[in-house]
């Protein structure tokens, strides 16, 4: 496989250049963006947010990277924590509500909490109650009053009953083919990023996030790939979180970074489209523009790494990923995010 590139050739025509692409995840999303005809990407507005962020750092704004975040996330340096976020990804999907509903909320140490932060922090709630959510024989026939009571807060955590079969497929598939601990998966592939994605795919079928636009496969991974980035960012990148071709992981294909790259201009939709996701209609799962949007997501991100690239500021997919999304942790004053309602992202 050979990553597409887009740089000024020769004859001066953009050309695509090729380089690695291990998931054939660019190669397949191009293919989309390409064809794209409800979903444009502005290379203007690329190159724009390229040079906002480098003058920010000039400005000594550099981005504080996250660390891990203790406060929602379990963590005991064990191979449990291993397993645990190997189900908090298995459910990391999908938390907003229909159209003008409250968001599910949870209550943690006093906080009230919504989203991917109520998700994980029900999570760990739970450990810390008592049940074993790292034991793959407990996840194997877990039952649905328990994923309920896990998830306990004001309204109904969406798509719940496919929470529950996720959760279960992840006890199967540990007890079948991994002796119940994930951490075999991550030795048997020798702790390379790109062979336990692809394991994840493979073993665990809630995690292939592998669409079909035009009859072609069109591959994002999001789930499987974000599985590797929390255990390296739980583990602060030793041990079981210690991997080599992280840097060839693509961003995560969610619903938060697409509407963070709108909002820069970077992802420009369609009247009709724009119509229907301003008025937060459902956009359906597999639907051409639901492809375009997390196609041309990827590849935005992809030509502005390489943007930042050319101008000697080395970053990665998963940096470039983190800080988008960090920026729709505030994106009330954004238009709206699409809604597919979906168990992929
Ligand atoms: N692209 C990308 N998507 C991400 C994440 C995360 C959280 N991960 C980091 C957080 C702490 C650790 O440092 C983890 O690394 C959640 N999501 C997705 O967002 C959506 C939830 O959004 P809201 O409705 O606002 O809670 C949903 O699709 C969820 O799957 C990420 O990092 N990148």
């Amino acid at each position: 496989m050979s990553e597409l590139t887009y740089g000024p050739a020769e004859d001066g025509r953009d050309t695509i250049r090729q380089t690695s692409d291990p998931l054939g995840i660019l190669t397949s999303t191009r293919a989309v963006v390409d064809q794209a005809s409800h979903v444009r990407i502005n290379m203007e507005q690329i190159e724009q947010l390229g040079k906002h962020w480098l003058q920010e750092e000039a400005q000594g704004q550099k981005p504080l990277m996250p660390l891990w975040d203790e406060r929602y996330h379990f963590s005991d340096g064990t191979g449990r924590t291993v397993n645990w976020l190997l189900l908090l990804d298995a459910l990391n999907f999908c938390f907003w509500a229909e159209k003008d509903q409250p968001r599910w909320t949870i209550d943690y140490q006093g906080q009230t909490l919504n989203g991917y932060w109520a998700e994980a922090a029900a999570l760990k709630r739970a450990v810390e109650e008592g049940l074993p959510l790292w034991d793959a024989e407990y996840l194997h026939t877990i039952s649905e009053q328990t994923i309920a009571h896990i998830f306990r807060g004001s309204g109904t955590i969406p798509l719940f009953e496919q929470r529950v079969l996720n959760a279960r497929e992840v006890g199967h598939v540990l007890l079948e083919r991994y002796g119940g601990q994930f951490t075999n998966a991550i030795e048997q592939t020798a702790h390379d990023a790109i062979q336990l994605v692809l394991l994840l795919e493979r073993d665990f079928p809630s995690f292939r996030d592998v669409a079909v636009y035009r009859g072609q496969p069109v591959r994002f991974l999001k789930r499987a790939q974000i599985t590797v980035a929390d255990i390296n960012g739980s583990f602060h990148g030793q041990d079981w979180g210690n991997f080599t071709r992280q840097d060839q992981l693509t961003i995560f294909a969610d619903y938060k970074l697409p509407q963070v790259l709108r909002e820069y201009n970077v992802l420009e939709y369609d009247v009709h489209l724009a119509r229907r996701i301003d008025a937060k209609e459902l956009i359906q799962s597999g639907s051409e523009e639901e492809i375009e949007i997390r196609a041309c997501t990827i590849w935005a991100c992809e030509l502005l790494r390489q943007s930042l690239q050319r101008q000697e500021h080395a970053i990665t997919a998963a940096e470039i990923d983190m800080r988008l999304w960090l920026l729709g942790q505030s994106s009330e004053e954004m238009r709206p995010y699409h809604r597919a309602r979906t168990m992929y992202y």
